[in-house]
């Protein structure tokens, strides 16, 4: 994931792109940029670091017009240490178009072999959002024929986009002299909503709580397969450009990645969350006896609304027994295991008083590679508890994710091949809890609305748990060649971090 947002205004957009930037920081970490245009120039700033880091006051008074784009990113594809692969990207021509794009192309290897050989054009980077770029400068290129851009054309190019990328993908992109175009993959897996101001500025934005935060009213998701393009005059066009679009949004957004305050595709995150621990309670009864469980105590910060729901459902008092520091990032985005596991106990600490001498029912999420869990069950024990047990929100997370989240090899995945025994005895916990894959797709869409948007929900993309690829070409080779060209991270207990590049010895 990665947040993206675009605004199309009559005022200076670089603090408002900034700002909503802020607010979707949760969504990526390591890298921050802008776009603004002003007539028909460009003025970009990007950089590794977080939002607050990556602009300074000088690179912001260096972003002037009204019209503009910025992401936060988190990389899945090509290499996380390069500064070139931050967004946006550029390309010259047709028109000039810059891009940011939250999502991961299944098919990049294909499309940047095609690019060169068919459409000869160059990338220079090995991030797919760059492939994805020129898919969509070609085919303008190949809709215009050199006549002037009309609407009709930004239409074709998209359908024609559609036709050639597979992968999830949810863009912004800002045509020079031209608007803001911006579309969703035809199963709409990455989020993307817009949202109008007062003053009848438009934002698109991945998660509605960058519009809300931003003073927008959120109007509408944008619908799987849908173009949207918002021309300088503020006007706004819309276009269904898919074959065949279904409704299938990623279901970790709801279980971790979005903020709880998002509504996404009509759904409350907050509420999936509570419902997620109504489910969860259920679990828990049939594994551990209520009475047996002293207390309740989430793995701050994104498990506190499924935890407090299933406290309340248990009656068994629900208390705060780590302290996060808030100024250590999410550790499951860091990239490299053995800075996720350092960071956990810079950024939990626990209040002994909350365990000594008592059994208690730690609640998380989700648990991918279990460097959490089993940081937190030491620290619960190290306070002395009597028996810690662990419940997981989410079931267990068993596959690879090709679709914009980095858990791209199934051996990184603790529950990988394992039974939850075998799971138990690694992350030390005296019982272990899973929501089970059925339950966790019926809490999440109970929080819907009756009546979806113009492509109703069909149901979710949850591969990482069932092993289910919405888009249907994803088999083992593929997920190989995905990750042939990311850098891994080597890990020892003492060198954590080493960064080894592919086919480096
Ligand atoms: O099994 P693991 O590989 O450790 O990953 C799972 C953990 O990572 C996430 O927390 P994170 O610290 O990223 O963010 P949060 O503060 O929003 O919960 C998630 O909420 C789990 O706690
Ligand atoms: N998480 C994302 O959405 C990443 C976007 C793109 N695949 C990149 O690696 O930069
Ligand atoms: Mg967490």
């Amino acid at each position: 994931m990665c947040g993206i947002v675009g605004v199309v205004s009559n005022a200076p957009v670089n603090q408002l792109l900034y700002d909503a930037m802020l607010l979707l920081q949760h969504r990526g970490q390591d890298a921050a940029g802008i776009v603004t245009m002003l007539e028909r120039k460009f003025f970009m700033h990007k950089a590794k670091g977080m939002v607050r880091d990556v602009f300074r006051t000088r690179n912001m008074r260096a972003l002037p017009g009204n019209i503009g784009l910025g992401q936060v990113r988190y990389p899945t594809a090509g290499n996380a240490d390069s500064e070139e692969e931050a967004q946006p990207f550029y390309v010259n021509a047709p028109f000039g178009i810059t891009l940011v794009h939250n999502g991961n192309l299944t098919n990049a290897h294909a499309l940047r072999a095609e690019l060169f050989s068919t459409d000869h054009r160059h990338t220079n980077t090995e991030s797919d959002s760059e492939v994805l770029l020129n898919v969509l400068a070609h085919e303008l290129a190949r809709a215009t024929q050199g006549a002037p851009l009309q609407l009709e054309e930004i239409f074709k190019a998209a359908t024609a986009v559609h036709r050639r990328l597979r992968g999830s993908y949810a863009v912004v992109s800002l045509i020079a002299g031209h608007g803001l175009l911006v579309f969703r993959d035809p199963y709409g897996i990455r989020p993307l909503c817009l949202g109008r101001s007062a003053d009848g500025a438009w934002m698109a934005a991945s998660e509605s709580v960058a519009l809300e935060g931003s003073g927008f009213t959120f109007e509408r998701d944008v619908a799987p397969g849908e173009a949207v393009f918002i021309d300088l005059q503020g006007q706004l066009h819309a276009r269904q450009c898919a074959a065949d679009p279904v409704l299938d949004p990623c279901i970790f957004e709801f279980v971790y990645l979005a903020r709880p305050d998002s509504t996404i595709d009509g759904i409350s995150v907050y509420q999936a969350r509570l419902n997620l621990g109504e489910t969860l309670a259920q679990r828990v009864i049939s594994t551990v006896p209520p009475n047996e469980i002293d207390v309740i105590v989430p793995i701050p910060e994104s498990s506190r609304p499924s935890a407090t729901q299933l406290a309340h459902l248990l009656g068994i008092p629900y208390r705060e027994g780590f302290v996060k520091n808030r100024y250590v990032g999410r550790t499951f985005i860091m990239p490299g295991q053995g800075v996720r596991k350092k960071s956990v106990r810079q950024k939990l600490n626990v209040i002994a008083s909350e365990f000594k001498g008592r059994n208690v029912l730690l609640v998380d999420d989700s648990i991918v590679r279990g460097t959490t869990s089993r940081e937190i069950v030491q620290m619960a024990r190290d306070a002395g508890a009597r028996k810690v047990y662990m419940a997981s929100a989410a079931p267990p997370v068993r596959f690879p994710n090709v679709y914009g989240i980095d858990m791209p090899t199934k051996d990184e995945l603790v529950a990988h091949g394992r039974s939850i025994e075998e799971i138990r005895q690694l992350i030390g916990c005296d019982a272990l809890i899973y929501q089970d894959v059925d339950a966790m797709k019926r809490a999440v869409r109970k929080a819907a609305p009756a009546q979806g948007g113009s492509v109703p929900l069909a149901g979710f993309e949850a591969s990482c748990f069932d092993g289910v690829y919405v888009t249907g070409d994803i088999d083992t080779e593929a997920i190989q060649r995905m990750n042939g060209n990311r850098p891994r991270i080597e890990e020892t207990e003492e060198d954590s971090s080493r960064l080894v590049l592919p086919n480096a010895s």
